[in-house]
Protein backbone atom coordinates (compact mmCIF):
# COMPACT_ATOMS: atom_id res chain seq x y z
CA UNK A 1 0.00 0.00 0.00
CA UNK A 2 1.74 3.30 -1.18
CA UNK A 3 0.64 6.25 1.27
CA UNK A 4 1.28 9.81 1.76
CA UNK A 5 4.24 10.71 3.47
CA UNK A 6 4.56 13.94 5.43
CA UNK A 7 7.53 15.88 4.41
CA UNK A 8 8.60 19.09 4.63
CA UNK A 9 7.35 20.09 1.25
CA UNK A 10 4.35 19.30 2.21
CA UNK A 11 3.47 21.93 5.05
CA UNK A 12 1.37 24.56 5.57
CA UNK A 13 2.91 28.20 5.99
CA UNK A 14 3.70 28.05 9.45
CA UNK A 15 5.11 31.89 9.32
CA UNK A 16 3.47 34.60 10.99
CA UNK A 17 3.02 37.79 8.73
CA UNK A 18 1.04 39.95 10.60
CA UNK A 19 -1.78 40.74 13.24
CA UNK A 20 -2.02 41.26 16.82
CA UNK A 21 -2.09 38.12 19.53
CA UNK A 22 -5.86 37.37 19.14
CA UNK A 23 -5.72 36.82 15.12
CA UNK A 24 -3.57 34.06 16.47
CA UNK A 25 -6.00 32.32 18.45
CA UNK A 26 -6.16 31.35 22.44
CA UNK A 27 -5.46 28.11 23.54
CA UNK A 28 -6.78 26.76 26.87
CA UNK A 29 -4.78 23.29 28.28
CA UNK A 30 -6.49 21.62 30.89
CA UNK A 31 -4.58 20.62 33.71
CA UNK A 32 -5.10 17.90 36.58
CA UNK A 33 -4.18 18.78 40.76
CA UNK A 34 -1.09 19.18 42.46
CA UNK A 35 2.00 17.07 41.68
CA UNK A 36 0.51 16.57 38.53
CA UNK A 37 0.86 19.53 36.93
CA UNK A 38 3.85 18.67 34.50
CA UNK A 39 2.45 17.40 31.36
CA UNK A 40 -0.23 19.94 31.56
CA UNK A 41 2.55 22.19 31.34
CA UNK A 42 4.54 20.81 28.76
CA UNK A 43 1.91 21.18 26.06
CA UNK A 44 1.40 24.65 27.06
CA UNK A 45 4.80 26.09 26.39
CA UNK A 46 4.86 23.68 23.44
CA UNK A 47 1.54 25.62 21.72
CA UNK A 48 2.94 29.24 22.82
CA UNK A 49 6.08 28.06 20.54
CA UNK A 50 4.38 27.15 18.06
CA UNK A 51 2.68 30.47 17.59
CA UNK A 52 -0.41 30.31 19.39
CA UNK A 53 -1.24 33.95 20.18
CA UNK A 54 -2.15 33.31 23.91
CA UNK A 55 -2.06 30.09 26.02
CA UNK A 56 -3.92 29.89 29.28
CA UNK A 57 -3.57 26.84 31.95
CA UNK A 58 -7.06 25.69 32.88
CA UNK A 59 -6.14 24.80 37.01
CA UNK A 60 -7.49 22.96 39.44
CA UNK A 61 -7.79 25.62 43.19
CA UNK A 62 -5.42 23.22 44.89
CA UNK A 63 -2.57 23.31 42.23
CA UNK A 64 -2.75 26.80 41.65
CA UNK A 65 0.67 27.43 43.94
CA UNK A 66 2.45 24.86 42.00
CA UNK A 67 1.22 25.89 38.28
CA UNK A 68 1.65 30.25 39.40
CA UNK A 69 5.38 29.23 40.32
CA UNK A 70 6.53 27.70 37.06
CA UNK A 71 5.16 29.83 34.38
CA UNK A 72 5.33 33.47 32.92
CA UNK A 73 4.18 33.68 29.23
CA UNK A 74 1.69 31.20 29.62
CA UNK A 75 -1.12 32.27 31.83
CA UNK A 76 -3.39 30.75 34.36
CA UNK A 77 -7.05 30.48 35.41
CA UNK A 78 -9.09 28.75 38.22
CA UNK A 79 -10.95 26.27 37.01
CA UNK A 80 -12.92 23.93 39.95
CA UNK A 81 -15.43 22.29 38.17
CA UNK A 82 -17.15 21.77 34.56
CA UNK A 83 -19.12 25.24 35.65
CA UNK A 84 -16.47 27.28 35.79
CA UNK A 85 -15.14 26.09 32.18
CA UNK A 86 -18.69 26.73 30.69
CA UNK A 87 -18.34 30.19 32.10
CA UNK A 88 -14.93 30.80 30.62
CA UNK A 89 -15.81 29.64 27.39
CA UNK A 90 -18.55 32.25 27.36
CA UNK A 91 -15.17 33.76 25.68
CA UNK A 92 -15.43 32.92 22.42
CA UNK A 93 -12.03 34.06 21.71
CA UNK A 94 -10.86 30.91 23.12
CA UNK A 95 -10.69 28.63 19.91
CA UNK A 96 -9.11 25.68 20.40
CA UNK A 97 -8.57 23.21 23.30
CA UNK A 98 -6.62 20.66 25.05
CA UNK A 99 -7.52 18.12 27.60
CA UNK A 100 -5.88 14.90 28.70
CA UNK A 101 -2.36 15.43 29.63
CA UNK A 102 -1.98 15.18 33.56
CA UNK A 103 -5.70 16.01 33.67
CA UNK A 104 -6.48 12.65 35.77
CA UNK A 105 -8.92 10.38 35.68
CA UNK A 106 -11.81 11.57 38.48
CA UNK A 107 -15.11 13.29 37.85
CA UNK A 108 -13.59 16.67 37.62
CA UNK A 109 -11.63 15.60 34.99
CA UNK A 110 -14.41 13.55 32.64
CA UNK A 111 -16.74 16.95 33.40
CA UNK A 112 -14.28 18.55 31.83
CA UNK A 113 -13.59 16.60 29.10
CA UNK A 114 -17.61 16.09 28.62
CA UNK A 115 -17.61 20.47 28.45
CA UNK A 116 -14.92 20.51 26.05
CA UNK A 117 -16.57 17.94 23.38
CA UNK A 118 -19.95 20.09 24.27
CA UNK A 119 -18.09 23.22 22.96
CA UNK A 120 -17.76 22.29 19.84
CA UNK A 121 -14.55 24.29 19.42
CA UNK A 122 -11.69 22.84 18.16
CA UNK A 123 -9.70 20.42 20.91
CA UNK A 124 -6.58 18.03 20.97
CA UNK A 125 -7.65 14.74 23.12
CA UNK A 126 -4.82 13.05 24.61
CA UNK A 127 -3.38 10.31 27.56
CA UNK A 128 -6.17 10.72 30.49
CA UNK A 129 -8.71 12.07 28.15
CA UNK A 130 -8.40 9.41 25.91
CA UNK A 131 -9.03 6.85 28.87
CA UNK A 132 -11.88 8.61 29.63
CA UNK A 133 -13.59 8.22 26.42
CA UNK A 134 -12.49 4.79 26.53
CA UNK A 135 -13.96 3.98 29.63
CA UNK A 136 -17.37 6.54 29.14
CA UNK A 137 -19.59 5.51 25.67
CA UNK A 138 -21.15 9.01 26.66
CA UNK A 139 -17.94 10.63 26.16
CA UNK A 140 -17.76 9.08 23.03
CA UNK A 141 -20.65 10.06 21.12
CA UNK A 142 -19.73 13.57 21.80
CA UNK A 143 -16.48 13.19 20.02
CA UNK A 144 -16.93 15.98 16.01
CA UNK A 145 -14.60 16.67 13.41
CA UNK A 146 -13.06 19.09 14.78
CA UNK A 147 -11.61 16.87 17.18
CA UNK A 148 -7.75 15.44 17.20
CA UNK A 149 -7.53 11.78 19.10
CA UNK A 150 -3.90 11.55 19.81
CA UNK A 151 -3.50 7.68 21.44
CA UNK A 152 -0.48 5.80 21.91
CA UNK A 153 -0.43 2.20 21.81
CA UNK A 154 -1.70 1.67 25.25
CA UNK A 155 -4.35 3.87 24.46
CA UNK A 156 -5.69 2.99 21.10
CA UNK A 157 -5.66 -0.37 22.45
CA UNK A 158 -8.00 0.90 25.45
CA UNK A 159 -10.62 3.31 22.73
CA UNK A 160 -10.82 0.47 20.00
CA UNK A 161 -10.18 -2.62 21.56
CA UNK A 162 -11.29 -4.81 18.51
CA UNK A 163 -9.63 -2.97 15.98
CA UNK A 164 -5.89 -3.12 17.91
CA UNK A 165 -6.80 -7.00 18.49
CA UNK A 166 -6.65 -7.46 14.80
CA UNK A 167 -3.71 -5.27 14.48
CA UNK A 168 -1.32 -7.34 16.93
CA UNK A 169 1.72 -5.48 19.05
CA UNK A 170 4.03 -4.49 16.09
CA UNK A 171 1.62 -3.92 13.42
CA UNK A 172 3.12 -3.76 9.70
CA UNK A 173 2.73 -0.16 7.92
CA UNK A 174 -0.38 -1.25 6.07
CA UNK A 175 -2.01 -2.66 9.16
CA UNK A 176 -1.58 0.55 11.40
CA UNK A 177 -2.96 2.35 8.55
CA UNK A 178 -5.92 0.52 8.18
CA UNK A 179 -6.49 0.61 11.56
CA UNK A 180 -6.46 4.19 11.94
CA UNK A 181 -8.80 4.68 9.53
CA UNK A 182 -10.95 2.73 10.91
CA UNK A 183 -11.04 4.30 14.47
CA UNK A 184 -11.54 7.74 12.55
CA UNK A 185 -14.01 6.57 10.56
CA UNK A 186 -15.69 4.36 13.73
CA UNK A 187 -15.68 7.87 16.12
CA UNK A 188 -16.04 10.61 13.19
CA UNK A 189 -12.84 12.55 14.44
CA UNK A 190 -8.94 12.89 13.76
CA UNK A 191 -7.38 10.34 14.75
CA UNK A 192 -3.28 10.13 14.98
CA UNK A 193 -1.78 6.81 16.08
CA UNK A 194 1.64 7.61 17.73
CA UNK A 195 4.91 5.62 17.68
CA UNK A 196 7.69 5.00 15.17
CA UNK A 197 5.46 5.17 12.49
CA UNK A 198 2.73 7.74 13.18
CA UNK A 199 -0.30 7.42 11.40
CA UNK A 200 -2.97 10.62 10.91
CA UNK A 201 -6.49 9.40 9.56
CA UNK A 202 -9.43 11.76 8.76
CA UNK A 203 -12.95 10.28 9.22
CA UNK A 204 -13.41 10.76 5.27
CA UNK A 205 -10.50 7.78 4.94
CA UNK A 206 -7.12 10.75 4.29
CA UNK A 207 -4.47 9.08 5.40
CA UNK A 208 -0.89 10.55 6.05
CA UNK A 209 2.20 8.71 7.84
CA UNK A 210 5.43 10.32 9.06
CA UNK A 211 8.08 7.19 9.71
CA UNK A 212 10.85 8.21 12.12
CA UNK A 213 13.46 6.10 10.85
CA UNK A 214 16.37 7.09 8.63
CA UNK A 215 17.49 10.38 7.92
CA UNK A 216 14.13 11.06 10.34
CA UNK A 217 15.21 8.94 12.91
CA UNK A 218 14.17 10.33 16.02
CA UNK A 219 14.98 7.58 19.16
CA UNK A 220 15.36 10.09 21.70
CA UNK A 221 11.81 10.73 22.09
CA UNK A 222 11.26 7.96 23.46
CA UNK A 223 10.92 9.79 27.11
CA UNK A 224 8.14 11.14 29.85
CA UNK A 225 6.25 13.88 28.56
CA UNK A 226 7.21 14.08 24.37
CA UNK A 227 3.13 13.07 23.55
CA UNK A 228 2.26 16.02 25.75
CA UNK A 229 4.26 18.12 23.60
CA UNK A 230 3.30 16.88 20.92
CA UNK A 231 -0.41 17.28 22.02
CA UNK A 232 0.51 21.15 22.84
CA UNK A 233 1.87 21.17 19.08
CA UNK A 234 -1.29 20.57 17.72
CA UNK A 235 -3.31 22.74 20.09
CA UNK A 236 -1.90 25.52 18.90
CA UNK A 237 -1.98 25.04 15.21
CA UNK A 238 -5.51 24.68 16.15
CA UNK A 239 -5.70 27.92 17.82
CA UNK A 240 -3.91 29.34 14.80
CA UNK A 241 -6.69 28.47 12.62
CA UNK A 242 -5.48 25.54 10.95
CA UNK A 243 -7.70 22.56 10.43
CA UNK A 244 -7.21 19.67 12.64
CA UNK A 245 -5.66 17.18 9.76
CA UNK A 246 -3.47 19.61 8.65
CA UNK A 247 -2.48 20.42 12.36
CA UNK A 248 -1.90 16.96 13.10
CA UNK A 249 0.54 16.71 10.31
CA UNK A 250 2.12 19.53 10.52
CA UNK A 251 3.09 19.11 14.39
CA UNK A 252 4.17 15.79 13.96
CA UNK A 253 6.93 16.38 11.43
CA UNK A 254 8.08 19.11 13.71
CA UNK A 255 8.12 17.27 16.67
CA UNK A 256 10.00 14.83 14.76
CA UNK A 257 12.40 17.59 13.53
CA UNK A 258 13.02 18.89 17.01
CA UNK A 259 14.16 15.82 18.45
CA UNK A 260 16.32 15.56 15.59
CA UNK A 261 17.31 18.95 16.06
CA UNK A 262 18.18 18.68 19.59
CA UNK A 263 19.83 14.83 19.24
CA UNK A 264 21.13 12.90 22.29
CA UNK A 265 19.84 13.84 25.60
CA UNK A 266 16.69 15.26 24.88
CA UNK A 267 13.52 14.99 27.41
CA UNK A 268 10.41 16.69 27.03
CA UNK A 269 11.22 19.95 28.42
CA UNK A 270 13.44 20.50 25.39
CA UNK A 271 11.40 20.08 22.30
CA UNK A 272 9.33 23.78 22.88
CA UNK A 273 12.37 25.11 23.12
CA UNK A 274 14.00 24.13 20.21
CA UNK A 275 11.03 24.79 18.06
CA UNK A 276 12.17 28.42 17.30
CA UNK A 277 15.44 26.49 15.42
CA UNK A 278 12.89 24.42 13.50
CA UNK A 279 10.49 26.95 12.78
CA UNK A 280 13.24 29.41 11.26
CA UNK A 281 14.92 26.67 9.42
CA UNK A 282 11.31 25.96 7.99
CA UNK A 283 11.11 29.73 6.27
CA UNK A 284 14.69 29.57 5.08
N1 LIG B 1 6.09 15.03 33.12
C1 LIG B 1 4.85 14.65 33.33
O1 LIG B 1 4.12 15.24 34.12
C2 LIG B 1 4.33 13.46 32.61
C3 LIG B 1 3.01 13.11 32.78
N2 LIG B 1 2.44 12.12 32.07
C4 LIG B 1 1.00 11.91 32.31
O2 LIG B 1 0.82 10.68 32.97
C5 LIG B 1 -0.51 10.22 32.74
C6 LIG B 1 -0.49 8.76 32.37
O3 LIG B 1 0.00 8.59 31.03
P1 LIG B 1 0.82 7.30 30.58
O4 LIG B 1 0.79 7.25 29.10
O5 LIG B 1 2.15 7.29 31.23
O6 LIG B 1 0.05 6.07 31.25
P2 LIG B 1 -1.14 5.14 30.79
O7 LIG B 1 -1.35 4.17 31.87
O8 LIG B 1 -2.33 5.93 30.35
O9 LIG B 1 -0.56 4.36 29.52
C7 LIG B 1 0.61 3.60 29.64
C8 LIG B 1 0.31 2.11 29.61
O10 LIG B 1 0.02 1.75 28.27
C9 LIG B 1 0.92 0.73 27.85
N3 LIG B 1 1.36 0.98 26.47
C10 LIG B 1 1.13 0.15 25.44
N4 LIG B 1 1.65 0.67 24.32
C11 LIG B 1 2.22 1.82 24.66
C12 LIG B 1 2.93 2.80 23.91
N5 LIG B 1 3.14 2.67 22.60
N6 LIG B 1 3.39 3.89 24.55
C13 LIG B 1 3.19 4.04 25.88
N7 LIG B 1 2.52 3.14 26.66
C14 LIG B 1 2.04 2.04 26.02
C15 LIG B 1 2.11 0.80 28.80
O11 LIG B 1 2.73 -0.46 28.89
C16 LIG B 1 1.48 1.26 30.09
O12 LIG B 1 0.99 0.16 30.80
C17 LIG B 1 -1.10 11.14 31.68
O13 LIG B 1 -1.88 12.13 32.30
C18 LIG B 1 0.13 11.78 31.07
O14 LIG B 1 -0.17 13.03 30.46
C19 LIG B 1 3.18 11.31 31.09
O15 LIG B 1 2.91 11.88 29.83
C20 LIG B 1 4.66 11.32 31.36
C21 LIG B 1 5.21 12.69 31.68
N1 LIG C 1 11.50 5.42 19.19
C1 LIG C 1 10.77 6.46 18.78
N2 LIG C 1 11.00 7.03 17.59
C2 LIG C 1 10.25 8.06 17.16
N3 LIG C 1 9.25 8.62 17.88
C3 LIG C 1 8.99 8.09 19.07
C4 LIG C 1 9.71 6.99 19.59
N4 LIG C 1 9.21 6.70 20.82
C5 LIG C 1 8.23 7.57 21.06
N5 LIG C 1 8.08 8.42 20.01
C6 LIG C 1 7.12 9.53 19.91
O1 LIG C 1 7.16 10.23 21.16
C7 LIG C 1 5.84 10.53 21.60
C8 LIG C 1 5.56 9.76 22.89
O2 LIG C 1 4.25 10.03 23.31
P1 LIG C 1 3.56 9.26 24.53
O3 LIG C 1 3.75 7.79 24.37
O4 LIG C 1 2.20 9.79 24.63
O5 LIG C 1 4.45 9.71 25.76
P2 LIG C 1 4.10 10.55 27.07
O6 LIG C 1 2.77 10.04 27.57
O7 LIG C 1 5.19 10.26 28.02
O8 LIG C 1 4.03 11.98 26.68
C9 LIG C 1 4.93 10.14 20.44
O9 LIG C 1 4.76 11.26 19.58
C10 LIG C 1 5.70 9.04 19.72
O10 LIG C 1 5.36 8.94 18.35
Amino acid sequence: MTMPTITREDLPDLGKRSGHKFDHGHVLVLSGGPGRTGAARLAARAALRVGAGLVTLGVSPSAQLEVSMQVTAVMLHRLKDAGDLIALLEDKRLNALCAGPGLGLDHRAADLVRTVLDSGRACVLDADALTLIARDPALRERLHDSCVLTPHGGEFARLFPDIAAACGDDPAIGTKVTATRDAAARVGAVVLFKGVDTVIASPDGDCAVHSARGDRSAPWLATAGAGDVLAGIIGGLLARGFKPSDAARAATWLHVSCAINFGPGLIAEDLPDVLPAVLRDLAS
